[in-house]
């Protein structure tokens, strides 16, 4: 089953064709990576997937993106619904200047939710889904800033699956932390499947290797290839992705 259906997206920022005909099927429930050297359009592909290209005045996007089954380019869709299915988590950290309890419980607020006991269930699940609970339960009226930047990121996560998504993008979202925080979040996406699709940017080959089912490797606006993971790393079949894999260039 597949979360997304991409077909023929094209997407220009002014007059510069960032996405070139991308024709992909993201799978359901699993990690799906997206590889390629800088500048080759992860970000701006991952942004199309949440409507996120929405903000930038100079977007122009072709082609059709189907998220279990509708088009969320369809005029009547519904943005902020998409937005809560299909959360995001960037590359830096950006809690709220508010508590722990008040970063998770802002978007559930948003969506209508008043119950206090509610609420802290929420915030409790969320917590606990980010595998920060342990670490937080006895400070949640603490600012959130005072946290670490690993904590941080994961209380992003957390904050992201307060209103219950469907799938998690997740853009760079270790390329700013240390090795065990990075290790955290990679061994906490490997939880998070059982629940959620996640499509994750990442810089870092052996982070894909470690983390994902399947890897799409992108180069100057092209999708190359998409295979699942260890395919794709160990038996590339074009040309392009065998010497990207192979580190000759990136
Ligand atoms: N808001 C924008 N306005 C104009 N051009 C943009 C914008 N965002 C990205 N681009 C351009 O689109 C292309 C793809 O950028 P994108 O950020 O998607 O690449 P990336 O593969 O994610 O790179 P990186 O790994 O460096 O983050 C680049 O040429 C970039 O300069």
């Amino acid at each position: 089953m597949n979360a997304f259906e991409v077909t023929g997206l094209n997407l220009w920022y002014g007059s510069h064709h960032a996405l070139h005909d991308i024709n992909i099927n993201i799978p359901k429930n699993k990690v799906t990576a997206l590889i390629g050297p800088s500048g080759c359009g992860k970000s701006t592909f991952l942004k199309t997937l949440n409507r996120m290209q929405d903000l930038v005045k100079t977007v122009k996007i072709e082609g059709q993106v189907l998220f279990e089954g509708q088009d969320i380019y369809d005029p009547k869709a519904d943005v902020n619904e998409i937005r809560k299915e299909v959360g995001m988590v960037f590359q830096k950290a950006n809690p709220f200047p508010m508590s722990i309890y008040e970063n998770v419980a802002y978007g559930p607020k948003i969506h209508g939710i008043r119950s206090k006991k509610e609420l802290d269930q929420i915030v409790e699940e969320s917590l606990r889904g980010a595998a920060l609970w342990d670490e937080t339960k006895d400070r949640l009226e603490k600012s959130a800033l005072g946290l670490s930047g690993g904590q941080q990121q994961r209380l992003c996560i957390a904050r992201a699956l307060a209103v219950k998504p469907k799938v998690l993008l997740l853009d760079e979202s270790t390329s700013a932390l240390d090795p065990i925080s990075t290790g955290q979040i990679e061994e906490l996406v490997g939880e998070l499947k059982k629940d959620y699709t996640v499509i994750m940017v990442t810089h870092n080959m052996q982070q894909a290797v470690r983390v994902s089912d399947y890897a799409a490797f992108f180069l100057l606006g092209d999708l190359i290839e998409f295979a699942p993971t260890d395919e794709l790393f160990n038996n590339p079949q074009q040309p392009q992705t065998a010497d990207y894999v192979n580190g000759l260039f990136g």
